[in-house]
């Protein structure tokens, strides 16, 4: 029995992410959250013919606690996107505490579900959650997750205006770091099988990855940031963590862990000097089960974006950890 939680799901992600999970037959019952028309999408999805049982609720009578009891996976896409002009550490300000409360919430309902944080800035809301379930007495670096799937999903994407490739998906790119701008890192020397990336094509492609969120905020024009291809990954990825959960093997997937709590994290964790970051990492029963270490192939270019990244990335985790400690005042 799997249940399956989506807090923020009346949300331009929430809905479509909420209806990818409703049809799949992984999940045997649904539950929404979200503080404004949980009961309208809720009834709309429990028309669908589908295995999952579906119920929905709003904070009022406890909804929250109603939601988590019992999840087994929970994802998060709680909290306001951006608009054009804005960076995604612009949102932490707003974002910093709706996760916070969330989190606490799985603490106090579920501690041992899957948490797939998807609600920006990535880079500080999952030292957020950390922190938060930390203080509960309840972390377990094996079930939190970033969900960085959607800057894999670009990866392979636009390589395949280079390499033409009909089936995208046929191509494996490992992208690494974070969830913004220079902290991504996709590596395009990695990909399975290889790619011929002419010289002059590579930086453009690179750039793109790193910043294709921005290109959907500004074609979305002020009506927010990507949905439906944020929907898709995060189904994407939640569906990985559901086949490990059942025993499926073999199962690796770019995301973004606490890496000291994780087998195989602690030497990534001391050669980026970063705690939290995002590397290939087998799924299993248990959640993160060990963090592949690649950085040694990447080649010389990766190396330089790879120290961008690690700059970026400590000033992202040190707010989030400090926010938990150190709130500011209300
Ligand atoms: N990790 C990633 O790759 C990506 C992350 N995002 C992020 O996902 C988040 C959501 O984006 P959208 O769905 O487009 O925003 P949205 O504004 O359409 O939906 C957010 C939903 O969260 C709900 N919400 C707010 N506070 C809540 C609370 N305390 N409890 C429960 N629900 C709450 C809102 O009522 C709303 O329905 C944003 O922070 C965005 O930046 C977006 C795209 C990609
Ligand atoms: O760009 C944004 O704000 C939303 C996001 O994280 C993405 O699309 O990668």
């Amino acid at each position: 029995m799997v249940k399956a939680v989506v807090l923020g799901a009346a949300g331009g992600i929430g809905q479509p992410l909420s209806l990818l999970l409703k049809a799949c037959p992984l999940v045997d019952e649904l539950s929404l959250f979200d503080v404004v028309n949980t009961p309208g999408v809720t009834a709309d999805l429990s028309h669908i013919s589908s295995i999952a049982k579906i119920t929905g609720y709003l904070p009022a009578d406890d909804g929250m606690k109603k939601t988590l009891t019992g999840a087994d996976v929970v994802v998060i896409p709680a909290g306001i996107p951006r608009k054009p002009g804005m960076t995604r550490d612009d949102l932490f300000k707003i974002n910093a505490g709706i996760v916070r409360d969330l989190v606490q919430g799985i603490a106090e309902n579920c501690p041992k579900a899957f948490i797939l944080v998807i609600s920006n800035p990535v880079n500080s809301t999952v030292p957020i959650a950390a922190e938060v379930m930390k203080k509960a007495g309840k972390f377990d670096p094996k079930r939190l997750f970033g969900v960085t799937t959607l800057d894999v999903v670009r990866a392979e994407t636009f390589v395949q205006d280079i390499t033409g490739e009909k089936d995208p998906s046929k191509t494996v790119i490992p992208v690494i770091g974070g969830h913004s701008g220079e902290t991504i890192v996709p590596l395009f020397s990695l990909a399975k099988p290889k790619v011929n990336i002419p010289a002059d094509k590579l930086a453009p492609l690179i750039k793109r990855v790193q910043f294709g969120g921005d290109e959907v905020v500004e074609a979305k024009g002020g009506a927010g940031s990507a949905t439906l291809s944020m929907a898709y990954a995060g189904f994407r990825f939640a569906e990985k963590i559901m086949k490990a959960m059942k025993g499926e093997k073999g199962i690796v997937e770019p995301t973004y862990v606490y890496l000291p709590g994780v087998t195989g994290g602690d030497a990534i964790a001391k050669e980026t000097g970063v705690d939290y970051f995002s590397v290939p990492v087998e799924l299993g029963p248990s959640g993160a089960e060990k963090a592949n270490n690649i950085l040694s192939e990447l080649d010389d270019n990766e190396k330089k974006l790879l120290e961008a990244c690690t700059k970026g990335l400590k000033d992202n985790i040190e707010k989030g950890v400090d926010f938990v400690h150190n709130p500011p005042p209300k």
